[in-house]
């Protein structure tokens, strides 16, 4: 069977290596310059690694952890502590320890009872929440809990958990910088369902909730095993090479697809396969899809998805962000297991953090230099428009203001990635429009992270989307 892939991120990447493994005949083509889609890195003139975006690994990502040590690239992870920190204002450094004796649900437990972060009334009310949830039942059921879990999709996190006994305080200085890491929305705007997911996992699984993050970039130490590994298998892998119109015959449920327009060079050339498969993200299929198609509620739907908008920003320094000068500041930083972690703020406009020179050294320490500062801008919005040299001045303040000893650094270097619309919107009441990976159309599929996948839009998902979607193929075509 050939078969033609749009798209080489992670969903098209995963697709292909079981696409390839049961022995067919796949060619991939991609429309930017680089593999990977939003988690693709590239270096510029200068050798600095820009990624698309800050990326951390759940220690649950079995998909994507199957695929990695099958291409060989799971040892390019680097554990952290198991611990959630969260940087306040002024270098006030508190956490989420979920470092203890016993598994889930009590380490849960634990860091949730003896978190700093949160009142004593905060954390009496987010317990009342959350025994009520369906958390609990998932202890026991996990897929009975998931059904609950998804039936709760029409209801803000927030607006969920203020009708449990939550309170204000959890959702501001807690649940919102983890919302807006996991979905670059808050709890006001993010489903009650992508979040009680991602709680349900780590009431379950005692290691889900501890974080990794790659040794180096993403193109080095993620994709290139994995466009090795294809490679390898005969796999085809085609930059810059964007699908511009899907070909077809017949109408409403006798559709048939006879072939891709791709873009080569100055050029167009007609591709022809067995079975298609689009991998793109949200802007991507809704421009790709021909009109027609849309008397199809399945692909309809999906004009109901909306992407939203992130920024993210590198700055280097010429010494050490993280080294605190106040001593109560240190102790506290000492007590958090350090920042070599994915870092969480309510006070800046960047989410999520993490120092890539401590936490990603392999590409991102350089000897004689300091801190070279990752930083999440969510929600993204009022950033799209600014210019990075604006950007990177407001973020370099809001920095200084949570680690106030960095005032006497020098940024040597900053770079800005803003895309104007990356993760789909995980708003309430969205999850009935995502199609599945199989489509009306007998020799089309669909993947990628917004298709149907009992995953948040992550790398996991991705992957699972892709994994799913081959073997709707090898199914219903091979
Ligand atoms: C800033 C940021 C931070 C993130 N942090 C995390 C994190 O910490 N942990 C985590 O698990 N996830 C994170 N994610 C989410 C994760 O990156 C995505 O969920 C995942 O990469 C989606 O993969 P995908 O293959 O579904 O889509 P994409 O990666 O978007 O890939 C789709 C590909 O299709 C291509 N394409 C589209 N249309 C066409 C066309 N017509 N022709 C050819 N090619 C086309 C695109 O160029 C793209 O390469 C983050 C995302 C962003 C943006």
């Amino acid at each position: 069977m050939r078969v033609a892939i749009v798209g080489a991120g992670l969903a098209g990447l995963a697709t292909a290596v079981d696409l390839a493994d049961a022995g067919h005949e796949v060619e991939i083509f991609e429309a930017r310059p680089f593999v990977g889609g939003k988690v693709g890195s590239w270096v510029d003139k200068d050798g600095n690694h820009i990624e698309m975006g800050l990326h951390v690994f759940f220690y649950n990502y079995a998909n994507l952890f199957a695929l990695m040590q099958k291409v060989g690239a799971l040892d390019n992870l680097l554990a952290k502590q198991h611990t959630h920190t969260f940087i306040n204002r002024g270098g006030d450094v508190r956490q989420l320890d979920f470092r203890f004796p016993l598994g889930a649900p009590f380490n849960g437990l634990k860091a949730f009872f003896t978190t700093p972060q949160l009142s004593w009334q905060d954390k009496l009310q987010n317990s009342l929440a959350l025994a009520t949830s369906p958390v609990v039942r998932g202890l026991v059921d996990y897929q009975g809990a998931m059904k609950q879990i998804r039936a709760l999709d029409k209801f803000s996190f927030a607006d969920w958990f203020r009708r449990h006994g939550g309170s204000n305080g959890s959702l501001k200085r807690m649940w919102n910088p983890i919302a807006y890491a996991l979905g670059f929305i808050d709890t006001e705007q993010i489903s009650a369902r992508c979040m009680l997911t991602i709680f349900q996992m780590f009431a379950t699984k005692t290691e889900a909730s501890r974080l990794n993050l790659l040794a180096g970039s993403p193109a080095e130490y993620l994709h290139k095993p994995i466009v090795d590994y294809l490679t390898a298998r005969g796999v085809k892998i085609h930059t810059r090479r964007q699908t511009r119109q899907i070909l077809f015959t017949g109408e409403g449920d006798h559709i048939q697809v006879t072939g891709l327009v791709v873009a080569n060079g100055d050029s167009e050339e007609t591709i022809t396969a067995d079975a298609y498969l689009a991998a793109c993200d949200v802007p991507g299929i809704q421009r790709l899809l021909p009109t027609a198609w849309r008397s199809l509620p399945e692909f309809d739907n999906i004009y109901q998805l909306d992407a939203v908008p992130v920024a993210t920003v590198q700055l280097r320094f010429d010494g050490w962000v993280t080294e605190l000068n106040d001593a109560e500041a240190r102790r506290q930083l000492e007590r958090a297991a350090g920042l070599d972690n994915l870092l969480y703020t309510p006070d800046a406009d960047f989410s999520c953090f993490a120092d890539l020179a401590l936490a990603s050294p392999k590409d991102y320490y350089r000897p004689g230099e300091g801190s070279l500062m990752q930083l999440v801008l969510t929600p993204g919005d009022p950033f799209i428009k600014q210019s990075n040299e604006a950007i990177a001045q407001h973020v370099l303040k809001q920095v200084q203001d949570l680690f106030p000893s960095s005032r006497e650094l020098n940024m040597t270097w900053y770079s800005v990635v803003k895309l104007a619309k990356s993760l789909y919107r995980e708003a309430p009441g969205m999850d009935p429009y995502r199609p599945a990976q199989k489509t009306p159309i007998a020799n089309f599929f669909l993947a990628g992270s917004y298709t149907q996948q009992d995953y948040i839009d992550s790398m996991e998902g991705a992957t699972l989307s892709g994994k799913q979607a081959a073997a709707a193929i090898l199914a219903t075509v091979g």
